[in-house]
């Protein structure tokens, strides 16, 4: 734009649960610190106030999908301009742009908003100066966000004309026009049995790892009396990585290994060898040809507290007190073949004064297998300290708190020469499948990973610095009140619909069932401005709903499906059609 600085780019992100956002801010600090850019940052939202895309020379978007395939609310807008008919073919002929699309592949339509977005930038005559990349929430956003942004630097550099810091383009490792972070198959326990041809005399296997009884302890030990510190017997905390390595291994062969009870091991091992290899075939890398992201520096520190002061620590987002409730009751509500199994259970809460109302979420925390917990911090060596109360404190002067990837910080805290270069490779642009197979995939865990490396012994303040907090469970208050409403006139007509119960084949059974069963009645109601609320699961649910509105929409008004499309994309974006949706 006229009067810009040389280095300043344009950094636009559309967001709805706000990844994209921070991603966004995330690239703009980079660029100001690292990398002597300026990013100009603003949501989608703000097209025609805070800029005009077709004025700008170049400019970055970062965006998710939503919905079934939606942009995100805050992008529909500059979304919909895009999309104009009018526009001519050359209309963006001046900008230059790149884009990273996030999504997730569990949805059919991944990255819809990011690739679309991406398509009608080209078809309007903009040039992409870096390739798109669309990063895939299912197997880790990082996996495509990370390399993507580094690369982006240097080549925005040397775009601007600015001598870049690091001349090494990553743009030679990127040879499609799209860095895409789509995985296309599962990795499964036959991925890893079938790695036979690729077994080297490097590969770390499980034999390894269940002989070495001895672990190099002292370095973990001289950590924690530096800091004199206890851990907290929060074993939610520590153990919420922790998924069994049969699980992960061998998903659910009858050959598994039972890793959860320490008691229980010693466990089979050469039938699991292979299993058990991560990544061997990485060729082999020299040390300089390993790209891997710099290592921060650590950021916890932790502190002795008295005794007493274990437990209360609220959750943040909790409107009340945790308080312990008994299970009086539980009943199946679904059949014994059902995919799923649903239990109603009845919680005994006289004693406490939790006090809810029909819209409430009533939160469970559930707590981690003591014994998983228990073999981590063997560990790890800490269990003589594991019953002591502490505090975690972020370190003064620490500017941000993102700590580096678990295995690239896992590197430096390793001996073993092998097990080493292993995990370098999996922490490296190079071997970047390979982490997204046999660690992400195969949902590897912390434990997983220091069993598998038994030589890495990192002190516990930097492992509980990757370790994310305990989440409760949120489930929806509901009661039978709202029948009350009914009664009361508060409510003109409820239809309800139970899916999971034995039901007459001709009765809706879903909610789109019901929608589609009062067409004409929806109909009337969607012209008389009401507003529709979608609440539940956003894969099945939520999806089937919005092509219900859309054949209501079409059946009674002899719409097209692309007329009542944009009925509903109108009725979202005069926030008519509200989402409260989860997968
Ligand atoms: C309700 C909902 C619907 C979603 N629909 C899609 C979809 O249709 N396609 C897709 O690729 N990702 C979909 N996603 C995944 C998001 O795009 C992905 O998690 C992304 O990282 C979210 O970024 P944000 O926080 O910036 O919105 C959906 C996520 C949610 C919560």
């Amino acid at each position: 734009m006229p009067g810009e600085q040389k280095n300043s780019f344009l950094l636009l992100y559309g967001s709805q649960t706000g990844q994209a956002k921070a991603i966004a801010e995330e690239i703009a600090e980079k660029a100001e610190t690292q990398h002597n850019l300026k990013a100009n940052v603003y949501c989608l939202s703000q097209t025609e106030k805070k800029f005009n895309i077709e004025k700008e020379k170049c400019v970055v978007i970062v965006t998710s999908t939503t919905g079934d395939g939606e942009p995100p609310d805050t992008a529909a807008k500059f979304f919909r301009r895009l999309n104009k008919k009018t526009l001519q073919e050359d209309y963006l002929s001046n900008i230059n742009y790149t884009l990273l699309g996030l999504g997730d592949s569990n949805y059919t339509n991944f990255c819809k908003c990011g690739k679309a977005v991406d398509k009608r930038l080209e078809e309007l005559g903009a040039k992409r100066f870096y390739p798109s990349g669309f990063a895939d929430d299912a197997v880790g956003l990082e996996v495509v966000v990370e390399p993507w942004m580094d690369g982006l630097f240097p080549v925005l550099q040397r775009f601007l004309g600015l001598t870049p810091h690091d001349s090494e383009s990553s743009l030679a490792n990127m040879d499609n026009k799209c860095l895409n972070g789509h995985v296309k198959s599962n990795s499964t326990s036959d991925d890893l049995k079938n790695t036979d041809s690729v077994i080297t005399n490097d590969s770390i296997n499980i034999s390894d790892v269940i002989n070495t009884n001895e672990i190099n302890s002292s370095q973990l030990k001289q950590e924690i009396s530096k800091v004199d510190q206890n851990l907290a017997k929060s074993n939610g905390e520590i153990n919420k990585t922790y998924k069994s390595y049969s699980e992960a291994m061998t998903n659910g062969s009858d050959k598994s290994i039972d890793l959860i009870d320490a008691d229980k091991v010693p466990l089979s091992v050469e039938s699991h060898k292979q299993e058990a290899s991560l990544g061997t075939s990485i060729p082999p890398l020299s040390e300089s040809s390993l790209n891997l992201p710099a290592l921060p520096p650590a950021f916890l520190h932790i502190e002795f507290l008295p005794e007493e002061s274990l437990n209360g620590l609220a959750f943040p987002s909790a409107a009340t007190a945790v308080t312990m409730a008994t299970v009086i009751s539980a009943k199946q509500l679904t059949r014994e073949d059902a995919v799923k199994r649903t239990l109603c259970l009845c919680l005994d809460i006289k004693n406490s004064d939790i006090k809810y109302l029909p819209g409430d979420a009533v939160s469970v925390v559930c707590t981690n297998s003591e014994d998983e917990v228990n073999h981590l911090f063997k560990r790890l060596d800490i269990s003589h300290v594991a019953d002591q109360v502490c505090k975690f404190d972020i370190l003064p002067d620490t500017k941000k708190r993102n700590p580096s990837a678990l295995i690239r910080s896992l590197v430096e805290f390793t001996t073993n020469q092998s097990e080493k270069r292993r995990l370098q490779e999996l922490c490296s642009k190079q071997g970047a499948d390979h982490y997204s197979k046999f660690i992400r995939e195969s949902r590897i865990s912390l434990l997983d990973l220091l069993l598998t490396f038994p030589s890495c012994n990192p002190p516990v303040e930097r492992i509980l610095e990757h370790l994310p907090r305990l989440q409760p469970r949120p489930y929806s208050v509901c009661r039978s009140e709202i029948e009350g409403f009914e009664e009361s006139g508060i409510l003109s007509k409820l239809c309800v619909s139970f899916s999971r119960d034995e039901q007459q084949d001709d009765l809706p059974r879903y909610v789109q069932d019901n929608l589609l069963l009062h067409s004409s009645e929806v109909m009337t109601l969607l012209e008389s401005d009401a507003i529709v609320y979608v609440c539940g699961d956003a894969k099945n649910m939520a999806k089937d709903v919005n092509e219900a509105f859309l054949q209501i929409i079409q059946k009674e008004r002899e719409y097209t499906e692309e007329e009542a499309k944009r009925y509903v994309m109108k009725m979202r974006l005069y926030k008519k059609y509200m989402e409260d949706v989860w997968t």
